[in-house]
């Protein structure tokens, strides 16, 4: 009913511009709207509630936190309870247990906080001891004078001394008298309470002056300066200031999102609201983790799209740092419905959560992996069976982090085989040697070679997992893909496989390399989802060149970090997601590990990656570690086993061609030498047709052609084949331009 009901334009007759329009009804039977301005009520229709501020924006220099009222029905939450039962009915229940005290990570990280404030209290008031000192010592003449004029004023009496002066000008003589009797009497009270308790406390403050050392006189003056000092403190200017300022959010109104909302120079917006149509709230403005949520229905015509093109301008009409607002499309709902979630903190300003796993703990890589948090603060969590990952963004803006956090939890699964191939050459995966099966980094040819055979094993592993999963009986697997209870039997060998690879537009824009590399890539992406290989790919460089369409149109969990444009934005996180509104390129400089994800959930969502610096992933790897030796699944290169044979990793398609032809054959069919590399070498070619050796030798120059050849039945004919010739003159130039082989 709420898109369908005239938002304002129907207002009563007679009622005056800028005093129509419709709010909700509060009462108990909620659902109802009033028509403000009129003062009459619509009958009550049961339907969601629409909040319409098409005339109630302050544009009568009423205050941003002042609530919209209207007819005397508030807009603005909190609202005042209609009546304590339907509040209760229709309220969400308050957890009995506060958010801290719910599991052991949050009570940890509160102890944390609690810590760290007193901590930082202290040090706070420390460092400024001195001044203080000072201060105290610079106001104590003050306080002496302060504490000698209030001890001689109680001695005297001084108080009643107004009412005597006021007895005398109205020449009250007995009223006067009465008051100087009662004055005489107090002073003689006062005068022996002062020299009974005054004597003894000299005597022994003498006494212990001179009975005790220089030291304690030190202490004793201090204690005197100290109080005097704070008696002489003027009532404006206390001595200690506070050590953390909190920081004041004022509350989202109705009132404030629609003042921005009309900031943003969108001429529908501005439109409608000028002919009385425009903005409704289907539901309050509520708080949300750390923040508010506004719930927005935009005018007829405008999208979502059109609000995130103007976040920027957005968070300055809310008045609050572009870090703090976040809007959001509701991709169930209609293109007009925006989700507008405005943070108390800036997100790159805020702490990051801690990751759950790295103090302690270990993982199931076929469970969701802790992955980070989304701008409300609450976890986000990655799944990787049946998923493979593309990670990309602008140089420094978080990738590898971002990847460093999905090895280290697939390194605290003892069962989870991982491959590490960090193509950037740096150290920032190192922790990995402690417990990857292959680890390798670097940017020269080797190294990229090295991917390549990962690459090649990868397709081999798949193809042999099929055959696997093929074999086993039924019951054992139903669905036909990995599971956890298969993984765990080891025997079979159909654990889950993770391979990295870091910095991947340098494996796919090798001259030599690159081609194989992507067409591999996407067969293991496409082939392996429910065989428990998983490719995790990160990329400073999404463009066509440097990451394979196969392999961007393929992968099914996506994460972009900050980009540049709309290419790059659509490239990481999927065709159409710039139009739908999920712009990574809003995100600044200083936003480190925020990104779109896309397909860890249901919607695309804003995520701050966890951070894991160097020291802590050492420490969780060599948990990681401890946990593989413990459960006996410690292998490959953490193991101390040497990496793949380099005659493997230096074969290549070529040389693998040349010894399946022998050099009496100039030509063969390409389904004869598929057949022969597969006896060749079983592992990396089986399963392959004449399709794939044509796409394996295309980088090559070499392309098929019409070869002349005998069947098995012994008849003759005309197939695709390939001439002994161009794979021999293809390794000649390879030899010579150096390209290993
Ligand atoms: N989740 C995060 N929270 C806070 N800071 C982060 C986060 N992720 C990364 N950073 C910061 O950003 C810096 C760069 O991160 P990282 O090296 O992962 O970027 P990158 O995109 O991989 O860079 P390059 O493209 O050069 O490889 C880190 O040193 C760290 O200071």
């Amino acid at each position: 009913m709420s898109e369908n009901l005239p938002s304002t334009p129907s207002d009563p007759a007679g009622a005056p511009p800028g005093t129509g329009g419709w709010v909700p009804d509060v009462s108990p039977e909620a659902g109802s709207l009033i028509p403000y301005g009129s003062g009459d009520r619509l009958p009550a229709a049961p339907a969601q509630i629409v909040y319409d501020l098409v005339k109630a924006a302050p544009r009568d220099g009423r205050s941003d936190t002042e609530d919209v009222v209207v007819t005397g029905v508030p807009v603005n939450p909190p609202e005042p309870p209609p009546s304590p039962w339907a509040l209760a009915r229709s309220g969400a229940r308050r957890p009995v247990m506060p958010t801290w005290l719910r599991s052991w990570a949050a009570l940890r990280s509160a102890a944390r906080w609690f810590a760290g404030y007193c901590f930082h209290t202290a040090l706070f008031h420390a460092v400024r001891l001195p001044f203080y000192a000072a201060v105290l010592v610079w106001r104590a003449p003050r306080g002496l004078g302060r504490a000698t004029t209030g001890a001689a004023g109680w001695l005297t009496d001084a108080e009643t001394r107004p009412a005597r002066a006021t007895a005398i000008r109205r020449e009250e003589t007995s009223e006067y008298l009465r008051l100087a009797k009662l004055r005489d009497a107090r002073v003689r009270v006062r005068t022996i309470v002062a020299i009974a308790a005054g004597l003894p406390t000299i005597a022994a403050f003498t006494i212990t002056w001179m009975a005790t050392p220089p030291a304690v006189h030190l202490a004793i003056l201090a204690i005197l300066v100290g109080v005097l000092g704070m008696l002489g403190a003027p009532a404006d200017r206390p001595l200690v200031g506070p050590a953390v300022t909190p920081t004041k959010v004022g509350r989202l109104t109705a009132d404030i999102v629609v003042r921005a909302l009309e900031s943003l120079g969108i001429a529908e917006i501005n439109k409608a609201r000028r002919e009385g149509g425009g903005i409704t709230f289907p539901a309050p403005i509520t708080r949300d983790g750390p923040g508010w949520r506004a719930d927005v229905d935009l005018p007829y015509g405008v999208t979502v799209s059109d609000i995130l093109d103007r976040r920027e301008r957005l968070a300055s009409g809310l008045r609050r740092p572009l870090g703090c607002v976040w809007p959001e499309a509701v991709h169930d709902a209609h293109a007009g419905r925006l989700v507008l979630w405005v943070g108390d903190e800036d997100m790159s300003a805020a702490p990051a959560a801690e990751w759950p796993l790295a103090r302690r703990g270990t993982a199931d890589v076929f469970a969701p992996l802790p992955f980070g948090s989304d701008a409300r603060g609450r976890p986000v969590a990655v799944l990787l069976p049946e998923n493979n990952v593309l990670v990309g963004s602008l140089p420094g803006a978080g990738k590898t982090s971002a990847v460093r956090v999905l090895l280290l939890a697939c390194g605290l699964d003892p069962t989870c085989e991982v491959w590490v191939y960090n193509l950037k050459g740096t150290g920032d995966l190192d922790s990995a040697e402690k417990f990857a099966h292959r680890y390798v980094t670097g940017i020269d040819d080797a190294s990229i070679e090295a991917a390549l055979v990962a690459l090649r094993d990868l397709r081999a592993e798949v193809v042999r997992r099929a055959t696997a999963l093929k074999n086993l009986p039924k019951d054992l697997c139903p669905d036909g893909k990995v599971t956890r209870a298969l993984a765990n039997r080891r025997s079979l060998g159909l654990h889950l496989l993770v391979a990295f690879f870091d910095e991947c537009q340098n494996l796919f824009t090798h001259p030599v390399y690159g081609e194989e590399a992507g067409t591999l890539a996407t067969d293991v992406i496409k082939l392996g989802r429910a065989l428990g290989v998983v490719l995790v790919l990160a990329t400073q460089r999404p463009d066509a060149n440097s990451l394979p369409t196969g392999v961007s149109s393929s992968v099914s969990v996506r994460f972009c970090l900050r980009v540049m444009g709309q290419v790059e934005n659509d490239m990481i996180l999927g065709t159409s997601m710039y139009k739908n509104g999920v712009r990574a390129t809003t995100l600044r400089p200083t936003d480190k590990g925020i990104g779109y994800l896309v397909g860890a959930t249901d919607d695309p969502l804003i995520v701050r990656a966890a951070y894991i610096d160097t020291p802590t992933a050492e420490k969780v790897a060599d948990r990681a570690r401890a946990a593989r030796i413990q459960a006996g699944t410690l292998a490959g290169i953490a193991a101390g086993e040497t990496p793949p044979e380099p005659t493997e990793r230096t074969s290549t398609i070529l040389d693998d061609v040349l010894a399946v032809l022998p050099a009496s054959e100039t030509k063969v069919w390409s389904e004869t030498i598929v057949a022969r590399l597969a006896e060749l070498r079983p592992d990396a070619y089986t399963g392959w047709g004449a399709e794939q050796l044509t796409v394996a030798l295309k980088p090559y120059g070499i392309s098929p052609g019409q070869v002349w050849g005998t069947a098995p039945g012994g008849k003759g004919a005309n197939r695709r084949g390939i001439e002994r010739q161009q794979i021999v003159s293809a390794i000649t130039d390879r030899s010579r331009s150096g390209g290993g082989g």
